[in-house]
């Protein structure tokens, strides 16, 4: 999800602020003051601020963005605020009523995205990507392809063998990894890699030996490291100083390129030659780049498209999926009860076999339990942006157009007028304690950890088999405690693409069948 509200505004920034920060907010004040906003009828910002609060005080507080939205705003200002953030204007919304309003009923025109940053632009090929793209036919187009060429339901059941091959690996990894380490593991980097290697086999049709895929993993992790917004995403006059790291991104660019390049061509030589291969998969995501239609009518995209697209496909199911998981196994280790209703349900439906896809869709408590999961610990809080394709009212305020529309998830997962004591982790609530959510929004707006609406993750039925199966996997082959033994597992959050555990979860494991 590369959205610019789901990447901290870093401490690094700080050292910058006490230098600037004094011309830039007064230029911002004066600017603010006299801006159009003043004339429309903007939601409220904080005080002191008539219209709109913004970029120099969320950087003063030192705190992480969502953060900050959280404890700063939302308890002041209601579900509607402004923020002046430099030159761009940003609205968040954080009720189900204003979602359900901004996406469902006036769906179509809320279903844009806002302007660019210039590295983004750079590594979206000018916005060619689903998530990127403007409402419009060339949006429709890249999702089409993306959903009818690899993630319909047909298409996801041919690489039922590549992610049950995937979990078999990832049980083996956490096996090696516990014996070397007095039993005990790291949850997020064992899971991400467990996904990402789906995902790769999923965009090329073939295997990557484990070199290539730490490879490609370091360089996507460099290319989220140069998306993370910048001070003069804000403030373009303070372009000068940073003419280092526009020629990073460059170089990054030109690296994740050259990385990618040669898997594609690969590719494509398998499909002039499929004998030549006979373990490659019959069809894969590039291929349905090769043969891409924009506006019904072909079109050969160039290799930086491809890359693009492809990484577009790579970055967004990784991060969101592997955060889950940690997630996960820290509930579980919090709530032994759990785990053990858990591994009785897994052991009930499957015996001594492992579990598969098609057990897993079965077992209601596991359901129960993804869905509490991606209630509380949505692994990006914010929603990518949302812009409109026209001059809109929401709840009677203005939403001009070039304006940054960001929906804070917690906000409604979280809200004690639709759940019942909220901050409470408990699967039995959708089982024993008759509430319900929909995360597609289709019977009302409760939970929406994969967004609503027209721009709804594409991704979202594959990602819940992942999370889903990845689970049952883990909890079926171990028993997770905390590390060190008896000690309590540390909640607390912290921001990069996703919203990740703060002190990164360690965990024990016994097998459970030796
Ligand atoms: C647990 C895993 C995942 C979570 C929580 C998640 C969450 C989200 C969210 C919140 C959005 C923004 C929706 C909006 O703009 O309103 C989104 C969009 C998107 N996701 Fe996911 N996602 C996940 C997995 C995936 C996977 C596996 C893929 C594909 C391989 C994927 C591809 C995309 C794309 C392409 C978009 C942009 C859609 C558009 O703009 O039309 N996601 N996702």
């Amino acid at each position: 999800m590369d959205s610019l509200s789901s990447s901290s505004l870093s401490p690094y920034y700080h050292l910058i602020f006490t230098a600037l920060a004094f011309i830039a907010s007064g230029l911002i004040f004066l600017l603010t003051r006299q801006s159009k906003a003043k004339k429309l009828n903007l939601p409220p910002g904080p005080p002191g601020w008539p219209v709109v609060g913004n970029l120099f005080q969320v950087a003063r507080s030192g705190k992480p963005f969502f953060e900050y939205v959280r404890e700063n705003l939302l308890p002041k200002y209601g579900p509607i605020i402004t923020l002046k953030m430099g030159t761009r204007t940003m609205i968040i919304l954080s009720s189900a009523e204003l979602v359900q309003e901004a996406l469902i009923e006036k769906g179509q025109v809320f279903a844009t995205r806002p302007r660019e940053n210039p590295t983004r632009i750079i590594f979206s090929c000018n916005k060619f990507t689903v998530n990127a793209a403007l409402y419009g036919p060339v949006w429709r187009s890249l999702r089409k392809n993306m959903v009818q060429g690899m993630l319909s339901s047909a298409r996801l059941k041919q690489y039922g063998t590549v992610r049950n091959e995937a979990m078999d690996k990832l049980i083996a990894r956490i096996k090696s990894e516990a014996d070397a380490n007095d039993g005990t593991v790291f949850v997020l980097r064992n899971a991400r890699f467990a996904v990402f290697c789906i995902l790769l086999t999923m965009s090329f049709g073939f295997e990557l030996d484990e070199k290539t895929i730490e490879r490609v993993d370091q360089m996507m992790k460099t290319v989220l490291l140069v998306l993370d917004p910048r001070l003069d995403d804000y403030l373009p006059l303070l372009n000068p100083f940073f003419s280092k790291q526009r020629k990073r991104v460059k170089e990054v660019r030109n690296e994740q390129i050259q990385t990618l390049v040669p898997l594609i061509e690969k590719r494509r030589s398998i499909l002039q030659n499929p004998e030549s291969y006979p373990n490659a998969m019959p069809f894969s995501y590039i291929d349905s780049l090769f043969d891409l239609e924009i506006e019904g009518r072909k079109s050969t995209p160039t290799y930086p498209e491809i890359v693009t697209l492809v990484s577009e496909f790579l970055n967004g199911g990784t991060d969101t999926t592997g955060t889950a998981i940690e997630w996960a196994i820290a509930r579980l280790i919090e709530n032994p009860l759990i785990q053990t209703k858990l591994y009785d349900e897994i052991k009930s439906t499957v015996g001594d076999k492992a579990v598969e896809e098609k057990d897993a869709e079965k077992m209601v408590y596991l359901n129960a339990f993804v869905k509490e999961l991606l209630r509380k610990h949505p692994p990006t809080y914010f929603s990518l942006t949302h812009a409109v394709t026209e001059p809109a009212k929401l709840a009677g305020y203005d939403i001009p157009t070039d304006t940054n529309v960001e929906i804070f998830l917690p906000g409604i997962s979280e809200d004690p007028k639709i759940w019942k004591d909220p901050a409470r982790f408990d699967p039995d609530r959708f089982l024993t304690g008759g509430e319900e959510a929909d995360m597609m929004g289709t019977s009302g707006v409760k939970m929406m950890p994969f967004g609503i609406g027209r721009r709804i993750c594409p991704g979202l039925s594959m990602a819940t088999v992942h999370v889903n199966l990845m689970i049952a996997r883990m909890v079926q082959e171990f028993e997770w405690s905390g590390y060190p033994e008896g000690s309590k597992v540390d909640m607390s959050e912290k921001l990069e693409f996703t919203v990740v555990m703060k002190t990164s979860l360690r965990a024990k494991v016994k097998p459970r069948r030796v």
